[in-house]
């Protein structure tokens, strides 16, 4: 199952990507020649979801390596990528892994080579997504599954995550329909993920966040699969704000709640979540979304954009490597020892 439409292109000595703020109603693709146009990017969410993250850090250090493949320039500029969001483990590591393969390189050969890993670093993501879809599989109870934000190929350049199960559940047969969350603010489930699945002939059912306990309550679903930003060595995970509840709420309704991530998600240096750094955005875009306001001015926002998820409401996590299962230390350790930082394969 190939990723079913481009959502980035590597285009020497620049980088596209599908404009995600845009959508559904506009398919804009942005040119992202400079750091400073890279760094807005990721910073608007017109680029985002924790794996296409970690390309878009390894797409800087090639971008800078163009206008300067000096030592220091390449280090400053994969430390500046990192830095932009800071759940999303991937996207400090994409951008180290890269400066750290191309400062092998002699200086007027990292360009290029960092471009090459920036390609070797979608295929494997893309090889990663399918092997996660095939292992999903193996636990994933047949019936319909609620889903959480976008993990599709918005978010991986490949098949998904998350969104990946759900595609290898439907294309054999074992679920008729997909419920997404709207995923308040932003909205990545209402304009995204149902974006994708309408594109992909999955039939979509939309929800407000608000109804998404009283759906695991109802029966109709047999299971969640969310994707992750981070997950701890103790498997608490970091995933849009509102995985926590849905978890809850599937654990309350006797529903199995799944992580579908690669193994580049996981993060050796948490060891459990209260160390994971969890990203707080604006008040603005709790109250209005848009350009059209709905809260007073004045009014002050709670916004985190991520929360931790316990790993004792968590059934399964799907890797590209395997299902890991309770109690996670001994599985993820393991899977981390024998793989590079940010590399899943
Ligand atoms: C395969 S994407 C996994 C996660 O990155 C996804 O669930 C998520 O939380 C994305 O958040 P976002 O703020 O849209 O980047």
């Amino acid at each position: 199952m190939a990723a079913p439409f481009p959502v980035i292109a590597l285009e020497r000595p620049a980088l596209r990507v599908l404009d995600q703020s845009r959508l559904p109603h506009e398919e804009h693709w942005l040119t992202i020649g400079d750091l400073e146009t890279l760094e807005e990017a990721i910073r608007s969410l017109r680029v985002r979801g924790a794996p296409l993250l970690g390309l878009c850090g390894a797409a800087g250090v090639a971008i800078a390596a163009e206008r300067d493949p000096g030592e220091a320039a390449i280090r400053e500029a994969a430390a500046r990528i990192g830095r932009v969001r800071p759940t999303a483990v991937e996207l400090a590591t994409g951008a180290a892994c890269c400066a750290a393969a191309v400062l092998g390189q002699a200086a007027e050969e990292r360009a290029a080579a960092a471009w090459a890993f920036c390609a070797a670093y979608l295929a494997r993501r893309q090889a990663e997504d399918e092997a996660i879809a095939r292992n999903g599989l193996t636990v994933l109870p047949p019936g319909d599954v609620l889903t959480h934000c976008n993990t599709g190929t918005l978010a991986t350049g490949g098949i998904g995550t998350a969104l990946g199960v759900v595609r290898a559940a439907f294309a054999a047969g074992r679920l008729a329909r997909c419920y997404v969350t709207e995923t308040r603010p932003l909205l990545q489930g209402a304009r995204l993920t149902t974006w994708e699945l309408v594109k992909s002939g999955i039939p979509a059912v939309l929800l407000p966040d608000t109804a998404a306990a009283a759906l695991a309550a109802s029966g109709r679903v047999s299971a969640v699969v969310t994707g992750a930003d981070r997950i701890a060595l103790n498997g608490d995970t970091a995933n849009k704000v509102g995985t926590l509840g849905l978890a809850l709420a599937a654990a309350h309704a006797g529903v199995p709640f799944f992580i579908a991530a690669p193994v580049s998600t996981i993060d050796p240096g948490c060891a459990d979540g209260s160390a994971i750094p969890i990203e707080f955005r604006s008040a603005e875009e709790v109250g209005g979304f848009g350009g059209q306001r709905w809260s007073p001015d004045g009014v002050d926002a709670w916004n985190p954009a991520f929360d931790v998820t316990p790993a004792s409401l968590i059934a399964a996590i799907i890797t590209e490597r395997g299902v890991v299962r309770p109690p996670y230390g001994p599985g993820l350790q393991a899977l981390v020892a024998h793989t590079p930082a940010g590399f899943g394969t």
